[in-house]
């Protein structure tokens, strides 16, 4: 009997408790990770300025889940500290400033050594090529052709346009990639 109960709780907590996902933010400095955090979080545009340790907000995209968005400043000195956040990741959202083409390599080289290690096997990708509203901003498909995401293996992957801003693009992005985390976290039970 104290069995059954303990099974119809988890039941119960299952289906009124959101599961917990980390997710990580990460991306060039300028790209507009903080600014995409706060259009998520308030739907409001916030002025930013740049981050110098991290931001850490709780989301709800959907009913059943409930994402924990790590935001880490992306200036060059502080790449190296990334990795400290890569544990128990369930999700990488990259931002790239699609307009800023000259950096799309190095964007694409930052982005390689983040999948390459260990504690990222398997998670899921989304890349969102923000700054679509700039007038030279080249496409999502394109920028997914220079970051090389057709060679992204054994993991889901997707590239979203958005405009961080005005918001465009965002929620459509973010709630492909809760089932995309939903279901790298059933995998992974
Ligand atoms: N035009 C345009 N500007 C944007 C967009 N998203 C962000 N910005 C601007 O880009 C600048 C940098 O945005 P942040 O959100 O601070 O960038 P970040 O990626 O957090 O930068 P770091 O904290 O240095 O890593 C700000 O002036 C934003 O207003 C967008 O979609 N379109
Ligand atoms: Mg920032």
């Amino acid at each position: 009997m104290g069995q059954l109960a303990s099974i119809l709780y988890d039941a119960i907590q299952n289906f009124t408790t959101p599961r917990q996902a980390k997710i990580l933010m990460l991306g060039l400095d300028g790209a507009g990770k903080t600014t995409l955090l706060y259009k998520l979080k308030l739907n409001e545009t916030v002025s930013t300025i740049p981050t110098l340790g991290f931001n850490v907000e709780t989301v709800q995209p959907t009913k059943s889940l409930s994402f924990t968005v790590w935001d880490v400043g992306g200036q060059e000195v502080l790449r190296p500290l990334w990795r400290h956040y890569f544990q128990n990741c369930d999700g990488l959202l990259y931002i790239v400033d699609s307009a800023d083409y000259k950096r799309f390599n190095e964007a694409k080289e930052e982005l390689e050594w983040i999948l390459e290690s260990e504690d990222m096997i398997n998670v899921p990708l989304i890349v969102m090529a923000n700054k679509q509203d700039q007038p030279q901003a080249k496409s999502p498909a394109e920028v997914s052709e220079k970051l090389g995401l057709n060679n992204v293996k054994n993991r889901d992957w997707r590239v979203q346009g958005t405009c961080a801003v005005q918001g465009e693009g965002v929620f459509e992005g973010i709630t492909e990639f809760s089932q995309m985390v939903k279901e790298f976290m059933n995998k992974q039970r």
